[in-house]
Formats: structure tokens, C-alpha cells, sequence
């Protein structure tokens, strides 16, 4: 995700991370919501104030949790671990800090992790021999390169030398059209949406039969949300920088996935009573209050959503943290495929 500078209502500027970018200026209206329905029955409900907080860092710790039992066990029955290889190129700060807490997760969760930090000025076929190299080893189940990557690398070029059956991203684009087919499995799914869908189920949301809205179409967020969310039984609309009619689409939702990379571009007045919020933007704010210097607020206006929505996911703390339970989750699986093989 990259840093950059925008403007966002009530605010001279804002610092956003977002691998996406939606090209029409933010939403300004705030109109009043009146028949509001708290129907959800998501973790942490606090329905007297509105809807409930979707605890996304609670939910990641109990899954991380679970697979560190998992881990264990396979390890007490096989005698061998997962390992994770993670590769980092450059020194952006917030790639830094993203590669670190997968290390630690891995380190917590008994998972082996492989690091290999490159230069910035590295070239492509010294990057790819790095691949090459993890796809060879055995004791490596899953291989990410941290995103974003030097202008002078082709990502593309990247993310399709990695084995399939060991793309722990998902990105690869044979997993990308594995998870589209019907009737065809991927070998892996990739974390951010695969979390806002978990977040989803293990806060008791329906999801089959639902009408959701995803918001953005990134081929790493939207377009993999709309598949899993196709793949659980819903009737799903992808809103974009072209829809014309984006509020007016996503008051019809029940669930509604927000990853379009603009400061709180979805207002209060965007949601149906009721719905289910989940919210994948993580856009620095400047805040001279704070200690930093900027707080953090996702793609949606959660104190406008708050009121009137059933369920919201908090930035931080909502997806962000199911991101690195579901690469540790994923890399869990592809060990056990080669276990059982
Ligand atoms: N190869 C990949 N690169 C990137 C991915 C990815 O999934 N694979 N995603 C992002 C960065 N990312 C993981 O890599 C990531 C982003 C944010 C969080 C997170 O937990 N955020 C916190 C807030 C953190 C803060 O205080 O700054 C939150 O939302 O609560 C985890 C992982 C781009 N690159």
C-alpha cells in the first residue's frame, strides 16, 4: 500500500494506504438516518448505542490461536512445521513494520519464517532467483514478496514466478482464476478478503441469500471479495469510480465490503439500517492531537455508520489484523497439503 497525500472532507489532508485508488471526489452530504434497526447479532453487540463493533484484532488473536494448537499437533504427529518465507525489498517503513509482525506471528504460532531483505536498487532477476530459490526448498509452504515493490520491478512478473502451491497471498493469477470457476478450488485465498469474510461468519453474519456490495475492484481486495462472497450464496454488486449511482447501489445492501482507498468516501446516508460494514481502508489522517502526528480512519465514515449500521468493522483493529491471521492461516494449509500428499 502506498503512502500519498489527499484531500477528505473536514480535513486539509490526509496520508491514505491503499493499493487503489477511487477517482471521484469523496461524498460531502450528511443527511440524518431515522428508522434505525439493530438487527445484527455480531460479536461485542452493543445494540443500544447502535451497531455492534465487529473486534477484528480479538477475532485474529483467537484464530492465530487455533492454528498455533493446529501447529502443535501436526507437529507432535509428523515431527516437521510449517515454514513461511517472507521477502521484503527496500526499506519502507510501513513494509517494514508489516514483515516484522508476520515474523512474529509466525514465531508465536510455531510456524518457521525464512526472511530475505533485498536492496531498493535490486534488479527483477535477482528478485526472481530469491523466488526461484524458496520455490526449490522443501521446509518453505508459502512464499510472499511484501507490495508494494520499486517502480523499476515488474510485479507482475514477480508474483507469476511463485510456485501456486505456495502463493500464500493468493495472488498468482491461476489462483485469482481458480477462485472464479465454480466447482474449482484455489490453492490459496487471498488474506484481506478472505478475513473480511471470516470476520463476517465468526460474528454470526448470514451471508448466504444476503444482497452485499463491494466497493472497489482491486484485483488483491474487491475482486476476490465479490468471488468469496458469490462463492457463500450472495447476490453481490461491485460499485467502482464509474458507477454513477453508488450510494443509491449500496443503500440496498446487507453487507456491504468498503475497499476503494478514500479517506470515509462511504458516509452514514450509503448504508441501509441494519447492515453489516466492513471496512478494508487504512488512510492516515493528520492529527496534531495525537502522538504520531495522524490517526487512522478507514474508507468508511464509522462515527456516521456507527448510529445506523448492525455491524462495523473499527479502524484500526477491524480487518487489518485478520490480514496476517489469514497469511498464517494460509500457510497452515499448504503445509498440510504437502503432509497429506
Ligand atoms: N504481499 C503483500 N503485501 C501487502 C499486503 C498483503 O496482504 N500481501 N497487504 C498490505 C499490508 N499488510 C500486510 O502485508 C497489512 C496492512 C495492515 C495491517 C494492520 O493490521 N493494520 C492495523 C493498523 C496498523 C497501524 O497502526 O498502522 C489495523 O488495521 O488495525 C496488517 C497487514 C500491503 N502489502
Amino acid at each position: 500500500m502506498h503512502l500519498r497525500r489527499v484531500s477528505r472532507h473536514n480535513a486539509s489532508s490526509s496520508y491514505v494506504y491503499s493499493a487503489q485508488i477511487w477517482s471521484e471526489s469523496a461524498h460531502r452530504e450528511r443527511k440524518q438516518h431515522k428508522n434505525r434497526r439493530f438487527s445484527c447479532n455480531a460479536t461485542g453487540a452493543n445494540s443500544d448505542e447502535g451497531a455492534a463493533i465487529i473486534d477484528g484484532k480479538a477475532i485474529a488473536q483467537t484464530v492465530r490461536e487455533e492454528i498455533g494448537v493446529e501447529v502443535a499437533s501436526l507437529k507432535a504427529s509428523t515431527g516437521k512445521v510449517p515454514g513461511l518465507a517472507v521477502v521484503l525489498v527496500g526499506g519502507r517503513k510501513d513494509s517494514e513494520t508489516y514483515v516484522r509482525s508476520k515474523k512474529k506471528g509466525c514465531e508465536e504460532a510455531g510456524i518457521q519464517s525464512f526472511g530475505t531483505d533485498l536492496p531498493e536498487d535490486v534488479t527483477e532477476e535477482e528478485l526472481l532467483k530469491v523466488v526461484a530459490d524458496y520455490n526449490a526448498d522443501p521446509s518453505v509452504h508459502g512464499i510472499l514478496v511484501q507490495l508494494p515493490l520499486p517502480d523499476h520491478i515488474n510485479e507482475e512478473n514477480v508474483l507469476n514466478a511463485i510456485s501456486i502451491e505456495k502463493d500464500v497471498d493468493g495472488f498468482h493469477p491461476l489462483n485469482m482464476g481458480l477462485l472464479a470457476q465454480r466447482g474449482r478450488e484455489p490453492f490459496f485465498v487471498p488474506c484481506t478478503p478472505k478475513g473480511c469474510v471470516e470476520l463476517l461468519e465468526r460474528s454470526g453474519i448470514e451471508i448466504s441469500g444476503k444482497t452485499a456490495v463491494v466497493i472497489g475492484r482491486s484485483n488483491i481486495v474487491g475482486m476476490p471479495a465479490n468471488l468469496l462472497l458469490q462463492r457463500r450464496d450472495a447476490t453481490v454488486t461491485v460499485v467502482h469510480s464509474r458507477t454513477p449511482n453508488a450510494k443509491e447501489v449500496t443503500q440496498q445492501a446487507d453487507i456491504v465490503i468498503v475497499a476503494c482507498g478514500r479517506a470515509e468516501m462511504v458516509r452514514g446516508d450509503w448504508i441501509k439500517p441494519g447492515a453489516a460494514v466492513i471496512d478494508v481502508g487504512i488512510n492516515a489522517v493528520d492529527d496534531a492531537t495525537k502522538k504520531r502526528g495522524y490517526r487512522l480512519v478507514g474508507d468508511a465514515c464509522f462515527d456516521e455508520i456507527k448510529p445506523i449500521a448492525g455491524a462495523i468493522t473499527p479502524v484500526p483493529g477491524g480487518v487489518g489484523p485478520m490480514t496476517i491471521a489469514m497469511l498464517l492461516q494460509n500457510t497452515l494449509e499448504g503445509f498440510k497439503r504437502t503432509v497429506s500428499a
